[in-house]
């Protein structure tokens, strides 16, 4: 059972004096798309009788069959609290059907809930929650983005140093309006740099979350004549912003990753499930860092990972066990940045670990040391890997591992893979400021 019916959408929008209402949904590449309709259009929308034409989407379909149908799930009405209080804007989140009454298999929603359907199958229940990291940066003249700011303040940092704690409460308060629950919200490590950290939910709630939270932190930033960049990273020998993503799975609403009689309190399904992370993430990295710019965070010296490895002591690994035990046991993988379209990141986290648990995969000895102060040595020793370290590589790693483009399907993987490697393309031609500084006077 839904928690909004059909006739509870029209008694909200009556009641509270909604004028506008955006059908919304995520192209493949992570980008909010919406179309307005009035409240006069409602009925029609809820009936599954609003279009759009998929061809000026990305990745969507060519324009020979270019009609695509919008499916609001009713549960994600949301009024956007920043929009007048009169002639209300609300939003609800849709499905993306074709005209023959089909899901679409481009539509990055649908992919999750097929992986979810089949935890669900298993008696699972995905939980996630994701921690979202950001830059607060100043605008130029024209209203453009740039990377200048002028806090100063560093980790866990109090005001009023900062413009940016103003800003932060601000969103927090948002967010609060719109039901998310928010847990914490701190000044990062970078100057400029923050985190909101929101209560963890099952897969599709999480991801839907993920997009309204971007939305809702670039609004408001928008609001404080800041600009709000979720870019993996800005700028040079600073942090880079990472969306860490904490994973657990549920069966009859306990949680199945905790064991007491485990030394680390874990199960063998949550043994399997890191295992099934480790074996596809090289596969996944295209979907966790989906930019060219998502390989300039992967560096040592900056909190990132670099090596796929696990622990529950250390940070410096791809997957990190937190401290927390009992409904709070979870796997924490630190990869994934918030450029990446949380619902494909989502499905291919849950695939890969029922992977991991279906076919019973051994993990690797944990490593507790600092694997960045190990000689390469040392790590070929442990068979410790690295994460791709291109955007590049990434695409290649995706279409060499089966598991992975099966999830994703025939036409994401290969309109994903075509764009990626355009803009890697597109890159690779360029001449930076870099190689002008370095190369133009020596030679
Ligand atoms: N059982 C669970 N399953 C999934 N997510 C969970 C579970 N329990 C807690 N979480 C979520 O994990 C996230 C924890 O964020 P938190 O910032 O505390 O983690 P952290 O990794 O210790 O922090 P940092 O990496 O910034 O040092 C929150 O979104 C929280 O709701
Ligand atoms: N900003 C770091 C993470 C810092 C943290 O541990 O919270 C990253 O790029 O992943
Ligand atoms: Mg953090
Ligand atoms: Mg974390």
């Amino acid at each position: 059972m839904g928690k909004y019916t059909k006739q509870d959408i029209f008694r909200m929008v009556e009641e509270e004096d909604v004028e506008f209402i955006r059908l919304q949904f995520t192209d493949m590449f992570g980008v909010l798309k919406n179309v307005a309709i009035t409240s006069s259009q409602l009925g029609k929308a809820l009936d599954n009788k609003c279009m759009f034409d998929g061809s000026s989407v990305e990745g969507f379909v060519r324009i020979e069959e270019s009609d695509m149908y919008l499916y609001p799930d009713y549960d994600t009405f949301e009024i956007f609290p920043w929009r007048p209080q009169q002639g209300k804007v609300a939003r609800l989140i849709c499905d993306v059907y074709t005209p023959d009454g089909k899901p679409f298999e481009g539509d990055p929603r649908w992919i999750l809930k097929k992986v979810i359907k089949e935890a669900e199958d298993m008696g699972y229940v995905f939980e996630v929650g994701p921690e979202c990291e950001f830059f607060l940066f100043h605008t130029d003249d024209n209203g453009l983005p740039t990377t200048l700011s002028h806090e100063k303040a560093g980790y866990f940092d109090l005001g009023p140093t900062d413009l940016g704690e103003n800003v932060r409460r601000d969103m927090v308060l948002t967010l609060e309006d719109m039901g998310f629950e928010i847990e914490a919200s701190h000044h990062e490590v970078a100057p400029a740099q923050h985190e909101i950290d929101f209560k963890y939910d099952e897969a599709l709630k999480t991801a839907d979350n993920i997009m309204t939270f971007k939305l809702t932190v670039k609004t408001i930033a928008k609001r404080h004549g800041l600009y709000a960049t979720f870019m993996p990273k800005p700028k040079y020998g600073i942090n880079g912003s990472g969306m860490h993503v904490n994973m657990s799975l549920a069966k009859d609403g306990k949680n199945i990753f905790a064991d007491e009689n485990d030394t680390l309190g874990l199960s063998e399904d949550a043994y399997h499930f890191i295992a099934g992370l480790m074996k596809h993430a090289k596969g996944m990295a295209a979907l966790t860092n989906p930019l060219v710019n998502s390989y300039k965070r992967l560096v040592p010296g900056y909190e990132a990972p670099v090596y796929i490895a696990w622990s529950a002591t250390n940070r410096s690994p791809l997957i990190r066990i937190p401290a927390s035990r009992g409904q709070g046991t979870r796997v924490e993988l630190r990869n994934p940045d918030p450029s990446a379209n949380p619902y494909l990141v989502l499905a291919t986290c849950l695939a890969a670990g029922l992977d991991g648990i279906k076919n019973k995969l051994e993990v690797p000895a944990s490593v507790d040391c600092n694997i960045f102060e190990m000689t390469d040595e040392e790590r070929k020793h442990a068979a410790i890997e690295v994460i791709p370290e291109s955007l590049y590589d990434a695409v290649r790693y995706l279409n060499e591992d089966k598991f992975i483009c099966d999830v994703l399907g025939e036409h994401i993987t290969s309109k994903y893979t075509e764009a990626k490697l355009r803009e890697w393309n597109d890159y690779k031609t360029q001449v930076t400021q870099w190689e002008l500084d370095e190369y133009l006077y020596k030679f």
